[in-house]
């Protein structure tokens, strides 16, 4: 495991552009290396965060790219509660992802044969890995420290072979939903976490910085071999007594 880097930005206006900086760097690296870059999405506030900051880019160019998504709501795509549909109209619609490379779920399906559809589509696209291995998963956590669709306690966490899981009870609606697997988090490349607000605070320290009881999903991502990046706000880390990295505007990751 590389060393955890917990980066801290004044707010998301200073986070928002060093992010896209990650993406693009990791995509050059990945493309030059490998001939493509493989991408995990997740929704809430990073799907407006990311749009903005790619599509402020001088020249994205993203025809080598492939897109997942770390987890996805079990909801027709033109549902407000799509992660795909939000993705669709704020990024995918603006720039010049091929769509061969974006894996969406078949949202028509029932919850188990979705995550098994999803997992055939998957495999294809990383048809020589036992899990999948991503170039960089973008991941956001709860105020409960769940991410993906993995919620504190839930038996999902324990799950050691499959790379999609079906949850039909999550916790934070909609209940049924399709979610990567720890196994597959903690084989990507590089994960990194945006988390940002005064309501993060307290989980974000028993995150970072340990606490009785059982881990919280999102502390339980720790890629075997790739980076891990925290890249979170002042009022997120305003708990938080573990030195961190404070970089300046235009920084590199
Ligand atoms: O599927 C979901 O319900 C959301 O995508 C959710 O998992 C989100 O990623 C986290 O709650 C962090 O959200 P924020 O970054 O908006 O706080």
């Amino acid at each position: 495991m590389a060393a955890r880097r917990v980066v801290v930005f004044p707010s998301s206006a200073e986070l928002g552009p060093v992010l896209a900086q990650l993406v693009t760097s990791r995509a050059e690296k990945a493309i030059t290396g490998r001939g493509r870059f493989t991408l995990g999405l997740s929704g809430g506030s990073l799907v407006s965060m990311l749009s903005k900051e790619l599509l402020a880019l001088p020249d994205p160019d993203c025809s080598k790219w492939v897109v997942g998504f770390c987890d996805e709501r079990l909801v027709p795509f033109d549902d407000p509660e799509s992660t795909y549909g939000l993705y669709k109209s704020h990024l995918f619609s603006k720039v010049n992802i091929p769509d061969s490379g974006i894996l969406t779920i078949n949202s028509s399906l029932p919850v188990n044969e979705c995550a098994e559809d999803y997992t055939r589509k998957l495999k294809e696209v990383f048809p020589d890995d036992d899990f999948p291995v991503f170039d960089l998963l973008l991941l956001g956590m709860g105020p409960d420290g769940h991410t993906c669709s993995l919620f504190p306690e839930h038996p999902l966490l324990e799950e050691t072979e499959k790379i999609v899981a079906p949850i039909s009870d999550s916790p934070k609606p909609p209940p049924q939903r399709v979610t990567m697997t720890l196994p597959v988090v903690n084989s990507a490349r590089c994960v990194a976490f945006v988390s940002t607000g005064g309501s993060k605070a307290p989980v974000l320290k028993e995150v970072l910085e340990g606490r009785e009881g059982p881990a919280f999903p999102a502390a339980r991502v720790v890629p075997t071999n790739g980076e891990l990046f925290w890249l979170v706000d002042d009022p997120a880390a305003a708990s938080l007594t573990i030195q961190v990295e404070r970089p300046g505007s235009g920084a590199k990751l």
